[in-house]
């Protein structure tokens, strides 16, 4: 996995790569301008493009004035530089960078106050502020970002949007720089998987600049990003000698008279994903659906009263799509938190039951995977305002409780035990439609049933939905459809070894 790091780490970093290769560090950010043009022409490559490049006096300003002479050289023709000189500070790098601009016949423009000039530019290059930024953003620096949030043009970020908090909480009142696109050095910046950082960061790209890997991955982090590489790492091939009996059971209990569709959903998601067998305990209303859609899944009728006298013949049970709230759903969920030698994913109405009874926290199975959206996990642990508190509580929870939390959104967050935040960077907003999380506890279950380790099943589920959901070809990714595809989707993951 990447290990996603701080900007304290990475200016260490920077410093290691500086010393280790004897590069200097005027050398590195000419690297890093290459790095960042070669990605911006592939995106602008009309060279008559009006580009505005905004720098400050640090070596994010740098950053724009290498990157100016590099368009320069590169043949585009109508590059303006300006330069928010509102101190008489500057870094070393970037007064040798202005020096080397006057080569290519570029004169900057200086702003000292916050007398503004029109902006027509379709471009906007954003090296005002990169990774050294220190304190909130006020004065005439706030005033000229929110002069650029304003004007019409594309903003294309240098490492991060101006203003830009890279961990830690981000203040919705902060002021930064809206990108359109943020090209950023080496290694995506931790807030950059935030759901706040949604206004600052349209879409980013990855701008490899050399620094040395090694020491990047030796580095104290909780937060790993997930790689296609290490989910096929952990998928394993169907073996020849294989039978239904090799891929476990999947108990799924879920659906009740308004919402039996999660319960299909997951039970199908259960199957398709490869579990051996699997038993959907729904209510009698559902068995018809059941059957007619999904005839590979077995039932066990779910009339009042009922109670698992078998919980030990599953490998795997998933507990809580649409399985609505009553005193005998509750008794149910809290008979198999009690008994249930396996660990439980509990999803949807099963986590509201917890959220009322926190003790059961620490009765349910180790390693049991909690698969809470925003509000559920709230709901569970308390009102949180930002999103890096509720990753916070999520660590401490995950710890005490010996549990994995699988929180989810545009990248969902995958707590372990251990503390560390594992993120899920597949999906898209052509899946943020009702169903799609039932699916997604159906192939967390699967996995497990099929005996992958509970850390490993929250990872692959979670990638694997994702991956089946942003290549879906529509607006929208309807649940159904994309369980349908998941088969596929896992054999072009596994590439040749996927038997
Ligand atoms: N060789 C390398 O290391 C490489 C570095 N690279 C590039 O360097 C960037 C980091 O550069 P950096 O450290 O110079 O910081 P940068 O973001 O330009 O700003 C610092 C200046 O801003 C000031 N300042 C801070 N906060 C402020 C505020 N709120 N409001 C106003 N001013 C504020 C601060 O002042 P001070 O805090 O000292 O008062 C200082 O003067 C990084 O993002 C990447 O683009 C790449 O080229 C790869 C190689
Ligand atoms: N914009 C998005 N980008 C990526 N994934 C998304 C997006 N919107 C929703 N999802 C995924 O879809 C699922 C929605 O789960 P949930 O809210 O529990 O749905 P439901 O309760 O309707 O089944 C989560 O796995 C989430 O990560
Ligand atoms: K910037």
């Amino acid at each position: 996995m990447l290990n996603l790091l701080t900007s304290t780490q990475i200016r260490q970093a920077d410093s290691h790569t500086i010393s280790k290769d004897q590069i200097s560090s005027i050398d590195l950010m000419e690297t890093a301008a290459v790095a960042f043009t070669d990605i911006f022409t592939n995106q602008y490559p009309q060279k008559s493009t009006s580009i505005s490049i905004y720098c400050g006096t640090g070596n994010n300003g740098g950053d724009g004035l290498a990157i100016a002479r590099q368009l320069k050289q590169r043949g585009y023709s109508a590059i303006s530089v300006k330069i928010a000189r509102f101190t008489d500070k500057a870094s070393p790098e970037f007064d040798a960078n202005l020096k080397r601009l006057a080569e290519v016949d570029v004169a900057p423009v200086e702003i000292k106050n916050d007398n503004f000039e029109g902006e027509n530019a379709v471009v906007v290059i954003d090296a005002l502020l990169g990774t050294g930024l220190s304190r909130p953003v006020e004065g005439y620096y706030r005033a000229l970002i929110e002069f650029l949030n304003k004007i019409p043009a594309k903003i294309v970020s240098v490492d991060i949007p101006s203003g830009f908090c890279c961990e830690d909480h981000i203040d919705p009142k902060a002021a930064v720089i809206h990108s359109d696109l943020t090209i950023t050095f080496q290694l995506p910046k931790i807030n950059f998987f935030f759901p706040e950082s949604g206004a600052a960061i349209n879409r980013f790209e990855i701008a490899d600049i050399g620094l040395d890997e090694e020491f990047l991955a030796g580095q104290d982090s909780h937060f790993k990003l997930i790689r296609r590489e290490d989910v096929q790492k952990i998928l394993r091939p169907r073996k020849q000698f294989s039978h239904k009996g090799t891929f476990g059971h999947g108990l799924i209990v879920a659906g009740s008279d308004q919402t039996m569709g999660a319960a299909l959903l997951c039970a199908e998601a259960c199957m398709q994903t490869g579990a051996g067998l699997t038993t959907a305990c729904i209510p009698p209303q559902g068995l018809a659906g059941l059957n007619a859609r999904i005839p590979e899944i077995m039932a066990i009728i779910r009339e009042r009263s009922f109670t698992f006298t078998d919980l030990e013949k599953y490998n795997a049970i998933a507990a809580g799509p649409g399985l609505g709230y009553s005193e005998e759903t509750v008794k149910l969920i809290k008979d198999m938190v009690l008994k249930s030698q396996v660990p439980l994913v509990i999803d949807a109405d099963a986590l509201n039951m917890l959220s009322q009874r926190l003790e059961w926290l620490k009765k349910l199975p180790d390693y049991s995977i909690l698969t809470p959206h925003m509000k559920e996990f709230d709901r569970l642990f308390g009102q949180h305002n930002t999103w890096w508190g509720r990753v916070e509580t999520a660590k401490k929870k995950a710890a005490e409780n010996q549990l994995i939390i699988v929180l989810k959104n545009r990248y969902t967050f995958i707590v372990m035990p251990d503390g560390k935040v594992c993120i899920n960077p597949t999906g898209s907003p052509s899946m943020s439609t009702g169903g799609m999380g039932d699916v997604l506890t159906g192939m967390i279950v699967s996995f497990l049933a099929q005996g992958y380790e509970p850390k490993d099943a929250a990872i692959l589920g979670t990638y694997i939905h994702g991956y089946c959901g942003e290549n879906y070809p529509g607006y929208i990714c309807p649940p159904s459809a994309l369980v349908k595809n998941i088969p596929i989707k896992i054999s072009e993951i596994m590439g040749e070894n996927w038997l």
